[in-house]
């Protein structure tokens, strides 16, 4: 397993790993983020930023763990010297602790690093030809290795304080050992890879996995009694190692201002510019003391510790100065050279992976892409993490990199996505109030049909209204095409019913010159080109002839007409809304009606209900109808009694909203005065109890008569104010016949 690498792929896409990561080494690939393992230099940095966890570092804890319970050969633990920032308790009760744990040795790497500072101050002390890169990160080595391959010969040839140490233990060592590191640092891990570091440290564990450990053990370092380090070397200058400048410290180089031949560079953003000016021949030669993070006290393993930096570097120099103090006149017991291998055998490899660049017409293409047409319009925000618009799109060429990672570009696309949308919800909301002030009624059934037209208008879906006559099919279907983005264009109204079997097929598509006997000339578009980018409304579409249904059916699929006599196709963009007032199920079972062409028209179906579903809309209805005619006709306004409302309300409607449209048409034009009472509706209104002359059902016509009968005379009383002499004189009968009736009738 990579010692980094990536394990969920919930990313958020804040691109701080980009952000962060000093060689670009995360590729980006449908919106999530991806380590590119063989580029990866472990820096830790993207393990650490990422909210959501998806990365995350190998732990050989196992392996140590074992090892530990092995009896026949000794652990030995060797601790990095940052070790005294990242644990409050004195280091001797660490080490008490390391070995309640079961390691058997325990050794401080300042000692490696007092080998390793002396090896620096020899190579300072002879004549320095080129810049010179101290090698004791692992993240610089790994850079330069991997992205920097022309560098590598400014790479000291000396290990690190690490492999020091573990190489002269393993030398000391009479019997089988592993030897385990403790560090600050991620890329320690892939240190022990190397071919320089063969034989020396076995495991790499964070101080993070080490507090762990302590902790599943129930080990309290704190109160452990404290155990001496185990130690073969009286020096101790190398415990300043993990403060930046702690190398040159060590190796007593001092770092004098005015000293050009020394200079210490750390943190990301100088790495790379050093770099950078070496490869371009910008650096006189000199020792350059460099560390990706600032000192070892800033590794990754400290990202989410509170303490400050400066309180980090605090602690290892007070720690240094205490053991400088006490083993201060100790004779100097130098390590046998032979030894120890910190020499110049290290040898560093290229393991660069090419990556082909674009050419200057591929990048431009790319960064127009997004918009980038001139210098102007690009950024360099780095919000995508690349620290220009160009590199970004040079990693977009290479595919680690995608286009819409522009925070710029992608607010752009959304505002402009916005601008759509409000601009939508604008038309819809105009097309909803227009709706509410064309289509009368506050009944349930009412809100449906608004939403319903607001809806169908907005989709090119094919439209099928169901209902009685006289429901307002048509009114909807004209409502829908006015709503919607075609109103500006034709709507086209065809009643099936009422054009002649014959004649159908050249109405709705068309035909041309001398198609048939009587046929003009030049042809004739049809009612479906008419309708073209608008709407065709076919009423009454259940009595179609099963002929004309199939050419209709082709029509609907293709969206595409032949005129009769024609060859040409031509296509159309056309809103299709059927209607009818039979039911198409039972047509269908009857074979009155196509079962396929039924399913392409039944896309979105309403049934508008009869108006006696929903009585309290006609008294709006009354009051809209009237409006509306009065002005149709320039006929004074009316108003209607109470009572006669009443009587309007309680009537069926069998001819719906169209009978009420007529009724009101004859009562604003027959009744005189200001009011339409309930004496001028007429009488088959009155009660529905089938005193309408005009109801269909067969009755004897003797009880027809006097039912009528009754009815007329209650009416005539009514209306004289239950005077009987002008009650009898409006009906013309006389006073004596009339009490007969009135006594026949049980009226009292
Ligand atoms: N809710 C309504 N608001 C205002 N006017 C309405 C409403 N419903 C119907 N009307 C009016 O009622 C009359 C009859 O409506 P329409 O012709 O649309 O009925 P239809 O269902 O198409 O009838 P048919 O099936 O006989 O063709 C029209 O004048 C229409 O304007």
């Amino acid at each position: 397993m990579p010692i980094v690498s990536d394990v969920k792929t919930t990313c958020k896409k804040c691109y701080s790993c980009v952000r962060g990561c000093p060689v670009n080494a995360i590729r980006f690939e449908e919106d999530q983020a991806e380590l590119i393992k063989e580029e990866c230099v472990q820096c830790g940095f993207c393990v650490n930023v990422c909210s959501q966890k998806n990365k995350v570092i190998r732990s050989d804890r196992k392996a140590v763990e074992k090892s530990l319970r092995n009896r026949r050969n000794i652990t030995i633990a060797i601790l990095a010297p940052s070790v005294v920032a990242a644990f409050d308790e004195e280091p001797n009760r660490l080490v008490g602790a390391l070995k309640k744990i079961g390691f058997d040795k325990v050794y401080e790497v300042a000692q490696g690093a007092s080998m390793v500072a002396r090896e620096y101050a020899k190579l300072y002390g002879e004549p320095i030809q080129k810049p010179i890169l101290t090698s004791p990160c692992p993240v610089i080595v790994n850079m330069v290795e991997r992205h920097y391959p022309s560098l590598i010969h400014h790479l000291a040839p000396i290990v690190s304080p690490m492999i020091a140490i573990a190489d002269y233990i393993k030398k000391q060592q009479k019997v089988s050992s592993d030897i385990v590191f403790f560090g600050p640092c991620v890329a320690k891990k892939t240190e022990i890879d190397k071919e320089y570091a063969k034989n020396t440290v076995d495991y790499v564990l964070l101080f993070s996995e080490l507090k762990a450990m302590f902790a599943e053990n129930e080990i309290y370092p704190g109160k452990v009694r404290p155990a001496a380090f185990n130690h073969f070397y009286e020096e101790c200058r190398g415990q300043v190692f993990p403060v930046a400048g702690g190398l040159l410290k060590a190796a007593e180089i001092s770092t004098d201002i005015l000293n050009n031949k020394i200079t210490v560079v750390e943190g990301k953003k100088e790495v790379l510019e050093t770099f950078r000016a070496i490869e371009e021949g910008k650096l006189e030669p000199m020792l350059i003391d460099i560390l990706y993070c600032k000192g070892c006290i800033d590794g990754p393993d400290f990202f989410h510790d509170n303490s400050s930096l400066q309180y980090r570097k605090r602690k290892v120099i007070e720690f240094a100065n205490e053991s400088i103090a006490k083993r201060a006149g100790d004779p100097e017991k130098p390590v046998k050279k032979n030894k120890v291998q910190i020499s110049r055998r290290v040898y560093y490899k290229t393991l660069q992976q090419q990556r082909t660049i674009p050419s200057e017409e591929e990048i431009r293409d790319i960064l127009a892409k997004s918009q980038k047409y001139s210098k102007e319009d690009e950024l360099n925000c780095e919000a995508c993490g690349y620290e220009t618009c160009r590199e970004k799109a040079i990693a977009v060429y290479q595919g680690i990199a995608e286009l819409q990672m522009c925070l710029p570009y992608l607010l752009g696309q959304k505002e402009n996505e916005v601008y759509y949308y409000k601009k939508r919800v604008e038309n819809f909301m105009e097309s909803v109030k227009e709706i509410d002030d064309r289509i009368i009624g506050h009944s349930d059934a009412i809100r449906a049909i608004k939403n319903f037209i607001v809806n169908a208008s907005k989709t090119n879906s094919n439209v099928l209204l169901l209902g009685e006559s006289g429901t307002g099919k048509t009114y909807i279907a004209n409502n829908i095409h006015l709503c919607g983005e075609r109103r500006n264009e034709a709507f086209v109204h065809i009643n099936c019913s009422a054009i002649p079997k014959e004649l159908i097929e050249a109405e709705l598509f068309g035909y041309e010159e001398g198609a048939f006997t009587g046929a003009r000339k030049g042809g004739s578009p049809g009612k479906f080109q008419q309708a073209d980018r608008g709407t065709i409304f076919l009423d009454e579409i259940a009595d179609m002839s099963p002929a004309m249904q199939a050419k209709l059916l082709q029509v609907i699929q293709d969206k595409e007409v032949q005129r009769v006599g024609g060859q040409q196709t031509i296509p159309l963009d056309v809103k299709i809304i059927t209607a009818t007032n039979k039911d198409l199920q039972e047509e269908i079972k009857k074979g009155n009606f196509r079962e396929d062409l039924y399913h392409r028209i039944n896309v979105l179906t309403f049934t508008v209900p009869s108006l006696r579903e929903r009585p309290e809309d006609i008294p709006l209805l009354v009051e809209y109808l009237m409006d509306k005619l009065t002005k149709k006709y320039q006929l004074p306004l009316k108003t209607v009694s109470k009572e006669a409302m009443k009587v309007l309300c309680e009537y069926k409607w069998p001819g719906n909203v169209r009978e009420l449209e007529n009724l009101l048409e004859r009562l604003l034009n027959m009744v005189e005065g200001s009011q339409i009472r309930e004496k001028h509706v007429p009488l088959h209104l009155w009660k529905n109890e089938n005193i309408n002359p005009l109801a269909n059902e067969v009755q004897p016509l003797e009880s027809l008569l006097e039912k009528v009968e009754k009815e007329t005379i209650l009416n005539a009383l009514k209306s004289t104010n239950n005077n009987r002499t002008k009650a009898a004189n409006l009906l013309r009968v006389s006073r004596s016949n009339f009490y007969e009736k009135l006594k026949k009738y049980g009226i009292d």
